[in-house]
């Protein structure tokens, strides 16, 4: 560790202190986590409201008013909890937000959360404050800020049961900006869409008994060919990811294109000498949006079905989670304001799933940005961490973008 860091400016100790909440899954501390982000909305001079869809699961939403508030306004949106940590991997502990210099110089903060995503929310933030400092009083539509729990368990008391409330409806949103992932090349990655979450839950039922013997119909050998199909169709799958063009058109296949069907959790049994008289198997299964729902969803019904399984979904998405970037005015918007700061963007569909998946069915149009470029992608991971500069960056570049859209005649 570096004997002496440099004073760093308030935007970095603020992400700090927003970092050192222990908003982690499965029980965050959103109490604490309102409470910041109501002194920081009070400290901009912006209006904010707090919304429950759930006791304890806070969605705070800042407002900053535009000169035609009747204008579809810009949402700028960023999720509070994080994922748990393996603390013995980690060299900081992770919610302590230390800043540690590295080989090249540069100075990271570390802890969970700085990719995913807090460093978007404290960036949407900071750039407000500039611009104000600046003296833009008011853009031209208004810009919500928002803030909402458990994006990271499946948001159904966030995003999910937000959208269908009247302050939802309220807020009008023409455009929302969402967390896209850092990006270890040179170019700021930005998600228009996304795979669908389907997790499934195959259950094989049998004869039971002892262990020893020869059991006619048991459950293993009906999961395992329910298994060992997903297991191949997930294996040619990566297959045509890592061929990178289709065999017959030669199209360009992108990680958009292709569905996984990761194992990942499998149960039953009670005991090695006794044969089971159920057992089960966990997908997270990843639909590519350019697949047909309904027809994959007859494929998987069939397999369990020949295989004499039954097939559980604890979320099955089934809704379009695309937003066109042909004749797109927000997308040309985020384009000129790339070139202006000399930064690309490379375009891809999500292979994760975040709350824009909520909003897009509504014919709101979502990108999901984040201003993280020359760094490893470590959301969930180990040592999770932005740099300083990185992070000033962002701050920069959100500060141009939200003037943009916020301007925007469409
Ligand atoms: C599908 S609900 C969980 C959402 C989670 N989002 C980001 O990692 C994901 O696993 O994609
Ligand atoms: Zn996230
Ligand atoms: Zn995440």
């Amino acid at each position: 560790m570096a004997a002496s860091l440099p004073e760093f400016p308030t935007s970095v100790k603020n992400f700090q202190r927003y970092l050192q909440i222990k908003t982690v899954q499965p029980t965050p501390d959103y109490a604490t986590c309102a409470q910041f982000l109501r002194d920081m909305a009070d400290e901009l001079g912006l209006p904010h409201q707090v919304y429950e869809m759930a006791p304890g699961k806070p969605i705070v939403v800042m407002t900053w008013e535009g000169k035609d508030p009747t204008l579809p306004s810009i949402g700028l949106n960023s999720h509070t909890d994080v994922v748990p940590v393996y603390e013995e991997f980690w060299s900081e502990d992770p919610f302590a937000a230390n800043i540690v210099q590295d080989d090249a110089g540069e100075h990271r903060i570390i802890a969970r959360g700085t990719q995913d995503t807090k460093i978007l929310g404290m960036c949407y933030l900071e750039a407000i404050r500039t611009l104000r400092n600046r003296g833009v009083k008011q853009l031209l539509r208004t810009i919500h800020v928002i803030f909402v729990p458990d994006e990271e368990i499946g948001a159904d008391h966030g995003m999910m049961a937000f959208v269908q409330h009247d302050a939802f409806k309220k807020l009008n949103l023409g455009l929302m900006l969402d967390e896209g992932a850092a990006n270890p090349d040179n170019s700021y990655k930005v998600f228009y869409g996304e795979k669908a979450p389907w997790w499934a839950r195959f259950t094989a039922e049998g004869n039971t008994g002892h262990g020893s013997k020869f059991i006619p119909n048991t459950a293993a050998p009906k999961l395992m060919k329910v298994v060992s199909a997903l297991i191949t169709f997930h294996t040619q799958e990566e297959k045509r990811f890592l061929a990178g063009k289709d065999e017959a058109t030669g199209k360009p296949i992108g990680y958009g294109d292709v569905t996984s069907a990761n194992l990942t959790m499998l149960s039953g049994g009670k005991q090695q000498n006794v044969v089971p008289p159920s057992l089960e198997a966990y997908f997270d299964i990843r639909v590519s949006p350019f697949v047909d729902y309904k027809h994959f969803d007859a494929w998987l019904a069939d397999l369990a079905h020949n295989s004499d399984v039954t097939l559980e979904y604890k979320q099955q998405y089934m809704e379009p989670n695309v937003t066109r970037l042909d004749n797109n005015p927000w997308w040309a918007a985020m384009q000129r304001v790339g070139e202006a700061l000399g930064t690309s963007y490379n375009t891809q569909i999500c292979p994760g799933a975040t709350d824009s998946r909520w909003v897009r069915p509504l014919g709101i149009p979502c990108l999901g940005v984040s201003p993280m470029r020359n760094l490893p992608l470590l959301a969930h991971d180990n040592n999770e961490y932005v740099t300083v500069n990185g992070y000033l960056e962002g701050i920069r570049y959100y500060e141009y973008l939200i003037e943009e859209v916020g301007n925007l005649l469409v």
